[in-house]
């Protein structure tokens, strides 16, 4: 096996939406929210640094800091989230973009 990070892979995680085999037990499922809050935060900053590698990586070779089409996509992939999943891929994209204007 490589020692190189691996693409984080969501099907090692539980991540289906039907909760319904959880027990009623708030101290359970507030372990489950913890626990997801985690991985949420965990994603969301190594999405920040991926995007920022992307950023960097196409400026160096002379292109533009942002994507128009690929923001589209991203915007689009949250879209079932209704307007709160456009405001969730908004802060996506800033995060991984940092400041704009400098
Ligand atoms: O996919 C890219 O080309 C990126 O630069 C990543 C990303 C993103 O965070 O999803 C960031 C900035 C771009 O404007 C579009 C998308």
């Amino acid at each position: 096996m490589s020692d190189l990070p691996q693409p984080f892979d969501p099907q090692a995680h539980d991540l289906s939406g039907d909760v319904s085999g959880l027990p009623d037990d708030i101290e359970v499922l507030r372990g489950e929210i913890d626990r997801l809050d985690a991985m949420i935060l965990a994603a969301i900053k190594r999405r920040s640094a991926v995007s920022k590698r992307i950023g960097a990586a196409r400026m160096a070779s002379g292109g533009p800091r942002l994507v128009h089409s690929r923001e589209v996509k991203v915007l689009d992939r949250f879209a079932d989230l209704g307007q709160e999943g456009h405001t969730l891929a908004m802060l996506l994209l800033r995060l991984g973009r940092g400041p704009l204007g400098r």
